[in-house]
C-alpha cells in the first residue's frame, strides 16, 4: 500500500503533509512519524503533519516530532498546513481556521497575482504561567531563570506557544553551545513536558538572530513557535521591541506581540518541495 504526500518546508524547517481525508493511516501515528522522518532510513523531515476534518474549526492539524512525540503545535509547519489546503482546494477562502492542540490557529495567505507568497499567523497568546509551560517551580512570568547545565548556570526566560520554550540570550549565537546545551535543557527536570531551546543574539532592539534546539527533533534551520516565543521573551526582558525580524539561517520571520489583544502574530514563508508515494 502507497501513502501520498507532499514535502514542504518553511525557512528550511520540513515537513512531511499527508492528507488524512483522501489517505489511509496506519493506527500508529507516532511510528509511522518515526519512520517517515529518519532521514537515511524514510523521506527525511523534521515532522509528519496530518490533514484531518475538525468540528470545531475549518480543518484539524496534527503534528509528529521525529521521534514520534506530538507537539501541541509547529509555526512553520501550520504555515506550509494553509498553503496546501488552499492550493489542493480543501479551502477555498485565504482565511483559514485550524483546529491543533494549543486551541484554535488562524493561519491567513498571502496570495499576489493569485500566488501564494507567504502566510501570516494569528498564533494566539503566549502563557506565561509557569504551569502552563509547563515548569516546575514557583514564581511567574520566568524572566532570567537559572537552568543549572553540566555545572554550568544558563539564565533562562520560559515561555509556550502551546508548545514550551526556553530563551537564551547569547553575545554570539554563531558559538552557541546548542548541541550541547540544547538537549540538556530539552531534557531537563524543569520541563516535565521537555521543552524547545532558543538561543538569540540581539543585533538591535528590532532584530534577532535565532538559533534552535527543538524537543523532539534536535538542531533545525527554523522554529516558528519557537521565533514567536523568543521574541516575547525579548519584551520580557526589556531587550527588543514587540514587533521584531527574527534571523534564521535561510531567511527571516517577521514576529509581533500585539499590545491590543496580547496575540502574537508571525508572518514567513511556505514551499512545496515534491510530492511522493511512501510504501507502508
Ligand atoms: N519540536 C516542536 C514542534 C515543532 C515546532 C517548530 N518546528 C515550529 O516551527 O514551531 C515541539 O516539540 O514543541
Amino acid at each position: 500500500m502507497w501513502l501520498r504526500f507532499v514535502k514542504m518546508h518553511g525557512l528550511g524547517n520540513d515537513f512531511i503533509v499527508v492528507n488524512a481525508l483522501e489517505e489511509k493511516l496506519p493506527a500508529d501515528l507516532n511510528e509511522l512519524a518515526r519512520r517517515v522522518c529518519h532521514r537515511r532510513f524514510g523521506i527525511g523531515a523534521d515532522g509528519l503533519i496530518i490533514v484531518l476534518p475538525s468540528t470545531q474549526a475549518d480543518l484539524r492539524m496534527r503534528i509528529f516530532n521525529p521521534d514520534g512525540s506530538e507537539p501541541e503545535m509547529c509555526g512553520n509547519g501550520i504555515r506550509c498546513f494553509a498553503r496546501y489546503v488552499y492550493e489542493t482546494g480543501l479551502v477555498r477562502e485565504p482565511e483559514i481556521r485550524v483546529e491543533t492542540l494549543a486551541g484554535i490557529i488562524k493561519p491567513r495567505l498571502i496570495l499576489q497575482e493569485g500566488g501564494v507568497t507567504g502566510v501570516r499567523v494569528d498564533m494566539g497568546e503566549p502563557r506565561l504561567e509557569r504551569e502552563k509551560i509547563p515548569m516546575t517551580g514557583s514564581g511567574s512570568p520566568v524572566v532570567d531563570e537559572p537552568v543549572v547545565v553540566d555545572g554550568g548556570i544558563w539564565r533562562g526566560t520560559c515561555v509556550s506557544m502551546g508548545n514550551p520554550h526556553c530563551v537564551f540570550f547569547v553575545e554570539n549565537v554563531a558559538e552557541a553551545p546548542v548541541t550541547t546545551v540544547g538537549p540538556a535543557v530539552e531534557n531537563h527536570p524543569l520541563f516535565p513536558q521537555r521543552t524547545n531551546v532558543e538561543f538569540i543574539e540581539v543585533l538591535n532592539r528590532s532584530e534577532l538572530k535565532m538559533r534552535v534546539w527543538e524537543r523532539g527533533a534536535g538542531e533545525t534551520m527554523a522554529c516558528g513557535t519557537g521565533a514567536c516565543a523568543a521574541a516575547v521573551a525579548g519584551v520580557l526582558t526589556g531587550r527588543s521591541n514587540r514587533k521584531v525580524t527574527v534571523h534564521l539561517v535561510a531567511g527571516d520571520l517577521e514576529i509581533e506581540w500585539s499590545p491590543e489583544n496580547n496575540h502574537v502574530y508571525m508572518t514567513g514563508p511556505a514551499v512545496t518541495v515534491f510530492q511522493g508515494d511512501y510504501p507502508l
